[in-house]
C-alpha cells in the first residue's frame, strides 16, 4: 500500500465586484477549508496570488460556529476575510456579489432571501436589472463626545462615527483629492473611540441627495468602493442635511458615487437601509494546491 501524501484536491474560487470593489469567492459549503489570515492575504495578493479587496468564503450557515444560529432564516454565511487576513462583521458589496453567486451557482432557487453575516442576517433581493438590493440594517450612532477627527499628513477634518456592523468614520471634505495618496491608514482619534479600527470615508458634495466618496478600508487600504461605508455616508449627509428621515417621517434616498461606479441608498423613517447596486462574476477557476499549501 502506498504511503505518499495524497495531493489535495483543488480548490475552486471565483472572481467577482461589486463597483470595482473585488472578491475572491470560495465555495466551501461544509467549512472545510482552513482559512488562516496569510493564505487570504496569498489569495488577495495582486502580484503573487488572484488579486482581490477580500475573500467572500461561502459555507452553509449549519456547518459554521459563528453563523448556526442564523440557519433557520439563511441557508449561506458569508464568512467575510479583508486582504490582509482580518475578519470583519460585514461588506456590503460583498454580500450582492454573494447573492450573486449563490443564484448563479443554484444554490438558491428564490430572487429573494436571506443571507448570514458576522452583523446578522442581511436580506436580499436581485433585481432584473442586473443589480442587487440588500437590506443593511440599521446605522448606530456612538456617542459623539469626545469629537472623532481623521488626520492625513498635514490635515485634520471633524468626522462622523457611524457603525453599520462594521465601524467607520465619515469626513466631509472640500475635495476628494485632499486625502492625499491613501497609501497608508488615515489617523483617527480618539483611538478608544474604535477599540476595532475603522474604515474611513472621505465625502464631498455632487449635489443635492449626491455625494461621492473615496475610502481607506479596515484591513484592505484604498480600495474603489465600499458598501458599508457609503450607507455610513449617507447617514452622516443626510443628519447634516437635516433631513433624518425618522423627522421627516419619509424615506430618504441618497447617491453615493464611489471611485468604481455608483450606489443608490434609501434610509426608511424607522431606520431600516437599503442599498443597490451592481453585483458582477467574472471568473471561475482552480487554485493550484502546489501554490496553496507552499
Ligand atoms: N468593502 C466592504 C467592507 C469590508 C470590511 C471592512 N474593510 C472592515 O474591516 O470593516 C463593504 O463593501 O462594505
Amino acid at each position: 500500500m502506498s504511503t505518499a501524501p495524497q495531493p489535495s484536491a483543488p480548490l475552486v474560487f471565483l472572481k467577482g465586484h461589486g463597483t470595482e470593489n473585488d472578491f475572491v469567492i470560495l465555495p466551501d459549503p461544509e467549512g472545510l477549508v482552513e482559512l488562516p489570515a496569510r493564505t487570504v492575504a496569498r489569495l488577495c495578493d495582486r502580484r503573487a496570488g488572484l488579486g482581490a479587496d477580500g475573500v467572500l468564503h461561502v459555507v452553509r450557515s449549519a456547518a459554521h460556529p459563528e453563523a448556526r444560529a442564523m440557519a433557520a432564516t439563511a441557508e449561506w454565511f458569508m464568512d467575510y476575510r479583508n486582504s490582509d487576513g482580518s475578519i470583519a462583521e460585514m461588506c456590503g458589496n460583498g454580500v450582492r456579489v454573494f447573492a450573486r453567486y449563490l443564484h448563479r451557482a443554484g444554490l438558491v432557487k428564490d430572487e429573494a432571501f436571506g443571507v448570514a453575516t458576522r452583523a446578522g442576517v442581511r436580506h436580499v433581493r436581485l433585481g432584473e436589472d442586473g443589480r442587487v438590493t440588500v437590506g443593511m440594517g440599521r446605522a448606530t450612532l456612538p456617542q459623539e463626545e469626545p469629537p472623532v477627527t481623521v488626520t492625513v499628513g498635514e490635515r485634520t477634518w471633524p468626522a462622523r462615527n457611524v457603525n453599520m456592523g462594521n465601524p467607520h468614520a465619515v469626513a466631509f471634505v472640500a475635495d476628494l483629492a485632499d486625502a492625499g495618496h491613501l497609501l497608508e491608514a488615515p489617523v483617527v482619534a480618539p483611538a478608544d473611540a474604535y477599540p476595532e479600527g475603522t474604515n474611513v470615508e472621505f465625502v464631498v458634495d455632487r449635489g443635492p441627495g449626491h455625494v461621492a466618496l473615496r475610502v481607506h478600508e479596515r484591513g484592505s487600504g484604498e480600495t474603489r468602493s465600499c458598501g458599508t461605508g457609503a450607507c455610513a455616508v449617507m447617514v452622516a449627509a443626510a443628519r447634516r442635511d437635516g433631513a433624518d428621515p425618522a423627522e421627516r417621517g419619509v424615506p430618504v434616498t441618497y447617491t453615493v458615487d464611489v471611485p468604481g461606479g455608483r450606489l443608490e441608498i434609501t434610509e426608511r423613517p424607522d431606520g431600516e437601509i437599503e442599498m443597490t447596486g451592481p453585483a458582477v462574476i467574472v471568473a471561475e477557476g482552480l487554485v493550484e494546491p502546489a501554490w496553496l499549501e507552499a
